[in-house]
């Protein structure tokens, strides 16, 4: 007799295999990857998209830095002319040609309009307005005590403006508004008898009013844009101005002015060839004034919610970037200049960029590597599947005889085995049937082989259908079978044999198309009762000898004990 061994796993791996069966552990494992490969992708965009960003934000910071110089200059310009006037209002020059032009002036100074012109080539005309007019505003005043030397001081920068826009051929209007009632201009603001009203024009204008004591209280610098009255209609223009004092005098202001035209070529000398992305240049109040668009295309504006959010973000930060539904905004404010400067990256240009092939390819990368990993997935779910199945079919046939599909005879003595034991510990019995077809040698010789393999399977169902759950069937050997009744007494197991006999014996087997045949067995019956042995194979010998017993005494009967008087 055989008994089936086998190696028992240690506690902990049958406790983890109880909780992971291979078909889940493939499924974690390739989630597992599937994640960090995710992951890796992801902040590996993520830091390319940071770097992105960060050179975005140098090469802004590089256009700004240009600009900012460019600006710079018109400053020191203005600076320039400011201490020229400053130095002439301390020290005039006491030439000649110079002298007659006071004297011209105190002869036309009550005249409605005049100017003066000392030599056209050299320098500028001064046009001024009448004392009446002067007086009219207190803002303007001919009251000074130095007005001899302010109008030769502004004859002084009329020769530098006269200079500076021959010889550097300078297309912004540089003016000198003086509160005596008089200006010059590097370029004609219009016709000359025209002076009462460009006079009007000037010290109404936003950038002279902005310099009073109380406006500018510091005399700084003022950067400035608004909507200017020109002949053309309104535009807007873009001014720097500087007040000119002395001696804690407010005499005048000097002011540059440009149109959006001159302030875009300024942007464009700034951007120097950089390409990609458009740069803007907005005033404090987010007016547009200058883009790097070439000319004839209209920058896109930005919509209100846009402008606020652009905004807020200024009132906190010196630069910046935003990010709105297709475009990118990096900003930087301009030190010299009351504004911004913006750079304008549409999602398009992202994607043609350095930037989107990257990302794109990465992307591209992650999701070829994701299929491949799913196709794996799919393929080795598919192999552990098969796997686990020939396993199980494996383990059945190892266990299983394959014609009755009962237990074959090595597990079914080991099982046995473990429920007599069980039974012993719970004070239980446990008893055997054994039974062995009567004649079966004759079947076959008469109906063949297949006739009685037919025979063999009709027995098994017959046991199976008669046993409990609790109770364990095999065939032992050609055409004998073994009951084991674990919890069941003599008697109980004598009472089960005798149903099964009575159920063998009751019916007729088909055998082949029209013979039927009716068949018997005999049985043996043992019990633990008896003797109290619990070992299957002493108790499976003892009903092994009454089956033979029952052979002896006539076949088609059980067998319950040795001496079976029946
Ligand atoms: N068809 C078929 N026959 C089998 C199988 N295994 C054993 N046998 C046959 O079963 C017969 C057993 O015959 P015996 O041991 O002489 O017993 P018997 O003819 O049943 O006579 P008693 O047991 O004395 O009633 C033999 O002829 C075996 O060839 C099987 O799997 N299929």
């Amino acid at each position: 007799m055989h008994h089936v061994t086998r190696v028992e796993n240690p506690r902990w791996l049958n406790r983890l295999s109880r909780y992971s069966n291979p078909g889940r552990v493939v499924n974690v494992c390739f989630f597992v990857v599937l994640l960090f490969s995710t992951l890796l992708t992801w902040r590996e965009v993520a830091v390319l998209e940071d770097a992105y960003i960060s050179s975005q934000r140098n090469t802004l910071e590089n256009v700004a830095h240009e600009f900012n110089n460019q600006l710079q200059i018109n400053i020191d310009r203005l600076t320039f002319y400011r201490n020229g006037m400053q130095a002439a209002l301390r020290t005039p020059l006491t030439f000649e040609g110079i002298n007659r032009a006071d004297a011209e002036f105190q002869r036309k100074r009550a005249l409605h309009q005049w100017s003066i012109s000392l030599d056209n080539r050299r320098t500028l005309p001064v046009h001024g307005v009448s004392d009446a007019f002067v007086d009219e505003t207190t803002l303007l005043s001919r009251d000074n005590t130095l007005l001899g030397n302010e109008l030769t001081a502004t004859l002084e920068v009329g020769y530098l403006l006269r200079l500076s826009t021959t010889l550097k051929r300078t297309t912004q209007q540089m003016i000198y508004v003086s509160r005596a009632g008089f200006f010059i201009a590097n370029n004609p603001l219009g016709s000359n008898d025209e002076t009462v009203e460009q006079y009007y024009a000037l010290v109404t204008s936003p950038w002279f009013t902005a310099h009073t004591e109380h406006n500018n209280p510091q005399r700084g610098i003022r950067w400035l844009s608004w909507m200017a009255d020109m002949p053309k209609g309104e535009v807007r223009r873009v001014a720097v101005s500087l007040p000119v004092d002395y001696e804690h005098y407010w005499h005048g202001v000097l002011a540059i002015e440009f149109s959006l035209a001159q302030m875009k070529q300024l942007l464009t000398t700034a951007i120097q060839g950089e390409a990609e992305g458009e740069y803007r240049l907005y005033d404090r109040k987010m007016n547009l004034l200058a883009s790097s668009l070439a000319p004839g295309t209209t920058p896109s504006p930005l919509s209100a919610p846009e402008k606020a959010q652009l905004a807020q973000a200024f009132e906190h930060d010196d630069r910046g970037g935003l990010r709105f539904t297709t475009r990118y905004v990096n900003w930087e404010k301009i030190r010299n200049f009351d504004g911004i400067l913006l750079r304008i990256h549409n999602l398009d240009e992202g994607v043609r960029g350095d930037f989107g092939t990257i990302s794109i390819a990465l992307g591209l990368l992650w999701a070829l590597f994701t299929s491949m990993l799913i196709l794996s997935w799919v393929v080795i779910r598919r192999m552990v599947r098969n796997m686990s199945t020939l396993q199980e079919s494996l383990q059945w046939q190892a266990w299983h005889d394959g014609l009755t599909r009962l237990y074959n005879r090595s597990s079914l003595f080991d099982l046995a085995g473990k429920a007599a034991k069980q039974s012993e510990a719970q004070g239980l019995s446990v008893s055997v049937i054994q039974l062995d077809l009567d004649y079966f040698k004759r079947i076959n010789d008469r109906f063949g082989h297949q006739a009685g393999d037919r025979v063999l399977t009709h027995v098994a169902g017959t046991i199976g259908a008669q046993i409990r759950e609790t109770d364990l069937a095999g065939r032992v050997g050609g055409e004998e079978f073994c009951i084991v009744l674990p919890g069941a007494s003599r008697e109980d197991a004598c009472a089960m044999a005798e149903r099964i006999r009575a159920r063998i014996h009751s019916r007729e087997i088909l055998i082949g198309k029209s013979a039927t045949l009716r068949i018997s067995a005999s049985f043996g019956v043992s019990s633990s009762d008896e003797k109290g042995m619990f070992d299957i194979e002493y108790l499976q010998s003892i009903a092994d000898g009454r089956l033979y017993l029952a052979k002896q005494t006539g076949r088609n009967r059980v067998c319950c004990q040795d001496d079976d008087s029946q």
